[in-house]
């Protein structure tokens, strides 16, 4: 759907040219959401504003539903954008426009009858559940319902993709719960492929299929979002998920702490029905270790239930072996993290 072949952006020019991209490659599914994380200035806006060309690339290319378009003329371009919907952090709706107005806008332009106009913007107030607040003025409304005219205005054209840029970032823990539900629920009702960039896990680890790292203006790693969170390989990648996790300097301390000589620290994760089975307690009845929980939480990525524990093992070197090696056999995945 959305293939970036070795795309490169610098800013400036002659010898203040720094680059914010560097021959950065990246492939999005038809129907994905696909979520792009990274830290301030790794350069997210640079390249989700290259995806629909509002920054033109330095050099390679951005590929959409098999047309080049960094090869568009200007009129091209213009009528391809129609289909790349975006919402933005700060939601850039008219401030003089009706909430009916900022949703009808991109219709208007686009010459619509007004017969057709009125029933699309309707559908659209229903869908983002703003139909009361039509006659508003985006001065009236809060963050939330702002962000809801922002996705209906870009769902106006009937878009094939829709970029996100950090849409959730000005908006408290509850109202981006329910933002990044309704962006979930449009992807599931129209297989609308979705991209968006944040600098929070917690946004990629709800919604999100797959995820890409992007750090110094390039993709430090990538892959299905359960595979990153297990898994992850990059120390910018882990710094995420350890601050999502909660395995901050109280964990590093407990781990420090002094423990029988015969142990060693180990970090489980549990993916999907596994996370509420009793593996951990059958494993060590059997093998005869003893176990103490150091830190533990239980969350889901998009809808699959995922649980990370980190325990120490006690008891001898063996017995604790034959247990890492049990519950690895069983699907769970162990990885040592001390003695
Ligand atoms: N218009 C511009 N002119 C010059 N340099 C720019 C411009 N826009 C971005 N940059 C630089 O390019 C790099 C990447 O910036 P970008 O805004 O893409 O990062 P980001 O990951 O989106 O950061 P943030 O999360 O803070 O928005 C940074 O070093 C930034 O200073």
């Amino acid at each position: 759907m959305i293939e970036i072949r070795e795309l490169t952006k610098f800013y400036g020019k002659g010898s203040r040219m720094t680059p914010a991209l560097s021959n950065l490659n990246l492939s999005i599914g038809k129907g994905e959401i696909f979520g792009i994380i990274g830290h301030s200035g790794a350069g997210k806006s640079t390249l989700i504003r290259c995806i629909n060309l509002l920054e033109r690339p330095s050099s390679g290319e951005v590929w959409i539903d098999g047309v080049n378009m960094t090869g568009l003329n200007r009129k091209q371009l213009q009528s391809r954008r129609r289909k790349i919907g975006m919402i933005f952090q700060h939601f850039n709706l008219l401030s003089s426009a009706t909430v009916y107005d900022n949703i009808a806008f991109p219709l208007h332009l686009d010459g619509r009858p007004k017969a057709e106009i009125d029933k699309k913007v309707k559908d659209l107030l229903a869908l983002v559940g703003l139909e009361q607040h039509a006659t508003k003025y985006p001065a009236q409304l809060s963050g939330g319902q702002k962000q809801r005219v922002g996705i209906a205005r870009a769902l106006a054209s009937d878009p094939d993709v829709l970029l996100c840029d950090e849409a959730t970032s000005a908006l408290d823990p509850q109202t981006t719960a329910s933002i990044l539900k309704l962006l979930l629920d449009i992807n599931q009702r129209f297989n609308l492929t979705i991209v968006l960039i944040t600098h929070e896990m917690h946004v990629i680890q709800r919604i999100c299929d797959r995820v890409a790292v992007i750090h110094q203006g390039g993709i430090v790693e990538q892959g299905p979002v359960a595979e990153v969170f297990i898994k992850p390989q990059h120390p910018v990648t882990r710094e995420f998920i350890m601050r999502e996790t909660d395995q901050g300097e109280e964990l590093q301390a407990a781990i420090a702490a002094s423990h029988p000589s015969s142990s060693q620290t180990v970090r489980i994760s549990f993916l999907g029905d596994k996370t509420y089975e009793s593996i951990l307690s059958r494993t060590v009845r059997r093998t005869g270790v003893d176990f103490a929980i150091l830190q533990g939480t239980i969350s889901t990525l998009k809808n699959v239930p995922y649980g990370l524990l980190t325990v120490r093992f006690e008891g001898d070197e063996k017995a604790i072996r034959e247990t890492t090696q049990e519950l690895s056999a069983q699907g769970l995945d162990v990885e040592v993290i001390g003695g």
